[in-house]
């Protein structure tokens, strides 16, 4: 593999710092073309400077202070000369998307990263996809800018789905299985669900990430995303991806072919090697990270979604299955209602019925839609629409 350039988006959050941990250790195989960041100034300042990095993005705050807090982390390395050019703003992640570099990797959360994502994709880079909400609510706006194999999917299931279907061809798939934690609430009852506290909400059982996905996948929001995003990424229909609970998230994701033949991809759960191959896809790197150690007895689980107790799930493929802007208004009113959360205006069992409500609130006022799902004025119409309806029925 040449050496490749990287433009990293988000780079101050879980995808973001585990990327440039690759890299680090990666350093004769990737440059860094851009980092972007939402508000954390001194983070993004630190690893400009490590990485040497000629374009530095902000979405919050002064160039000012960004130039500041670069020239600080400078000083302190001795790396005096280093300049790099710096946008900030509203539009500063789409510069950095848009810079041709080989590999973006959007890292950014929410559909805030739908127009990055188009741009990395009209730039011809290759995009390593972690901003799941961008292809989600894109739908086939996002698939019609890419360019066959131009999007690699970063999500652990989808990564190793993507591993997994190396092992057939497309047309002897029969079944795609995503596997889920179950979240911190597993095996809880709809009414035993009722008084948990954020605190509880962001104990994830395997990984560290960010807040909005960690509560997503307590409430089982982040399974309904990715079946839809397995569907958008694979051309699976949605009667053959199914999801099953494996509390110890040591198999990823599954794929079943048509002779009965089943292909998982394992690893212990961490996001390193599906971050490593979104960079270097389709090889592979060395010693990414620890394998599966089966020197120690072990067990594994399985069981059947409780779709009565985390009715996310049934919603997601419902308004997957509508198309259009069904999952952009489904990801818009879960986002408002995650940060209600969090804020203790509402609580866990309001998160996803206030989902089904406007979900059925898009259903009866726009089924002829005035949002046009081409377009992303019209997917972004519809997220502030939901946005605002969300807001609404919560009494925001
Ligand atoms: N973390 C994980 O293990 C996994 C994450 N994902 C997906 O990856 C994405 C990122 O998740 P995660 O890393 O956990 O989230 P974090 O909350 O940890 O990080 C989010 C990042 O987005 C940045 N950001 C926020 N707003 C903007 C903006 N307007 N412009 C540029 N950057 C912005 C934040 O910057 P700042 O902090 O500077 O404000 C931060 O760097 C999500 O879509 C998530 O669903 C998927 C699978 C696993
Ligand atoms: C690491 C990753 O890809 C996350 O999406 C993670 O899989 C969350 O798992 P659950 O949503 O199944 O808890
Ligand atoms: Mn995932």
């Amino acid at each position: 593999m040449s050496q490749r350039s990287v433009a990293i988006l988000g780079s101050t959050g879980s995808i973001g710092t585990q990327a440039l941990d690759v890299i680090g250790r990666n350093r004769d195989r990737f440059s860094v073309a851009a980092l972007s960041a939402g508000s954390n100034i001194d983070l993004v300042a630190r690893q400009a400077v490590e990485f040497d990095v000629p374009l530095v993005a902000v979405a919050s705050g002064s160039p000012e202070e960004v130039r500041t807090a670069i020239g600080a982390y400078a000083a302190r390395a001795g790396h005096t000369a280093y300049a790099p050019e710096i946008v900030v703003g509203d539009g500063a992640a789409v510069t950095a998307a848009g810079t041709g570099a080989d590999v973006v990797l959007n890292g950014i959360t929410g559909s805030i990263g739908l127009r990055p994502t188009l741009a990395a994709l009209e730039a011809g880079s290759t995009l390593a996809l972690a901003n799941k909400e961008s292809l989600i609510i894109g739908g086939d706006l996002v698939r019609r800018a890419a360019k066959p194999d131009q999007i690699v999917p970063v999500d652990s299931e989808h990564s190793a789905i993507a591993q997994s279907l190396r092992g057939g061809r497309a047309e002897e798939v029969r079944r795609l299985v995503v596997t889920a934690s179950g979240g911190p609430f597993r095996g809880r009852s709809r009414d035993e669900l009722r008084d948990v506290t954020p605190e509880q909400a962001l104990a994830h059982p395997n990984f560290a990430m960010g807040r909005v996905i960690t509560t997503n996948s307590a409430t089982l929001v982040n399974k309904g995303l990715e079946v839809i995003e397995a569907h958008l990424l694979f051309d699976i229909p949605f009667e053959r991806i199914d999801v099953v609970v494996h509390p110890q998230q040591q198999i990823h994701s599954m794929v079943e072919f048509r002779d009965g033949s089943t292909i998982a991809q394992l690893g212990p759960p961490r996001m390193l090697v599906p971050i490593a191959l979104g960079l270097s896809w389709p090889e592979r790197l060395e010693d990414v990270d620890e394998p599966c150690d089966w020197s120690m007895a072990q067990s594994w689980d399985f069981a059947p979604l409780d779709d009565d107790a985390f009715p996310a799930v049934r919603l997601a493929r419902r308004v997957g299955e509508a198309g259009g802007t069904f999952p952009a208004v489904y990801n818009a009113a879960n986002e408002v209602a995650v940060d209600a959360f969090h804020e203790g205006r509402i609580g866990f069992l309001d998160i996803v019925d206030s989902v089904a409500r406007v979900v059925d609130e898009h259903e009866s006022a726009h089924t002829g839609s005035e949002f046009d799902a081409s377009t992303v004025e019209g997917v972004l119409g519809a997220d502030a629409w939901a946005r605002g309806q969300a807001a609404t029925e919560l009494g925001l």
